[in-house]
């Protein structure tokens, strides 16, 4: 089942404002199935956080129709947006955004909390997730006292307790060290895997996108090329970075 669509997506930005207008996206189609797992990569500049703000509804295309679950994106209007992306979608981001104040299982519970679930509910599901995401022993400590990759697992946690059916994530390794990276990467796989959410993000890092099952190659606003992996990760990173190479651009993190 096709859960994400883009048909002929164009981005123009500053056609408004009178300064120098850039066209971002040049007309990108592209569909995602539930339960894939895509990377977006390309040079710096290429369009890839446009095109995701515009996958995932925070920004509105130029032209072309933006389809989640059967529903244009682009033609609802705000309130209705903003409800159907936190029942549908689920954002990891860079910088992690978890909130201070808050403990790991409060920042985790506050999706939940603005869709009033009950109190039961919410222990449940965030027992379940813990346990999925190994960061029990961390539910009542505070963001500034754990670490990156612990930050990460909680953020990862809080974009899946409304159960969304696909996951957005920018650049979520960037800030990790190796070892956590993996560790978020292997996130991702189980969530895939074990509950059949879709995953889809931009990075830099060509290791991470080898964990992906498909990566999507951005040049100049369009899609230049697409890879499938078919045989081990170790494979699959050679390919990603063959075809970076041909791709030219920025030094990828590799
Ligand atoms: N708000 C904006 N206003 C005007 N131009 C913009 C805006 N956001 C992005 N652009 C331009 O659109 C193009 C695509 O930018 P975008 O940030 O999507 O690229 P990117 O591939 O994500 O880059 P990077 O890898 O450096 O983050 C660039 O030429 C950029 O300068």
């Amino acid at each position: 089942m096709v859960i994400l669509e883009a048909d002929k997506i164009v981005k123009i930005y500053g056609e408004t404002s009178g300064e120098s207008v850039t066209k971002a996206l040049s007309g990108i189609s592209l569909s995602v199935k539930q339960g894939e797992f895509v990377a977006i990569m390309g040079p710096s500049g290429s369009g890839k956080t446009t095109l995701l703000n515009i996958l995932s509804g925070i920004d509105k295309p130029t032209s072309g129709v933006m389809t989640i679950a059967g529903h244009a994106i682009n033609k609802m209007k705000r309130d209705e947006l903003a409800l159907f992306r936190r029942k549908q979608i689920g954002f990891v981001f860079q910088e992690f955004n978890l909130l201070d104040s808050l403990t790991v299982k409060e920042n985790i519970i506050l999706p939940m909390v603005l869709e009033k679930k009950s109190a039961a509910e919410m222990e449940e599901k965030v027992q379940t997730l813990a346990g999925l995401f190994e960061i029990e022993p961390i539910l009542q400590k505070y963001p500034y006292n754990i670490s990156g990759g612990q930050q990460q697992r909680t953020a990862v946690s809080r974009a899946l307790v409304n159960n969304p059916g696909i996951i957005f994530a920018d650049e979520p390794t960037g800030n990790l060290d190796s070892k956590s990276s993996t560790a978020i990467m292997e996130c991702f796989e189980k969530i895939v895997q074990e509950l059949k959410t879709t995953v889809l993000l931009v990075t830099h890092d060509v290791f991470a996108a080898s964990y992906c099952q498909k990566v999507i190659f951005i040049k100049d606003g369009h899609i230049h090329s697409y890879i499938v992996k078919k045989g081990s990760r170790k494979e699959f990173l050679n390919q990603i970075i063959d075809n970076l190479a041909v791709l030219g651009g920025r030094t990828y993190d590799i």
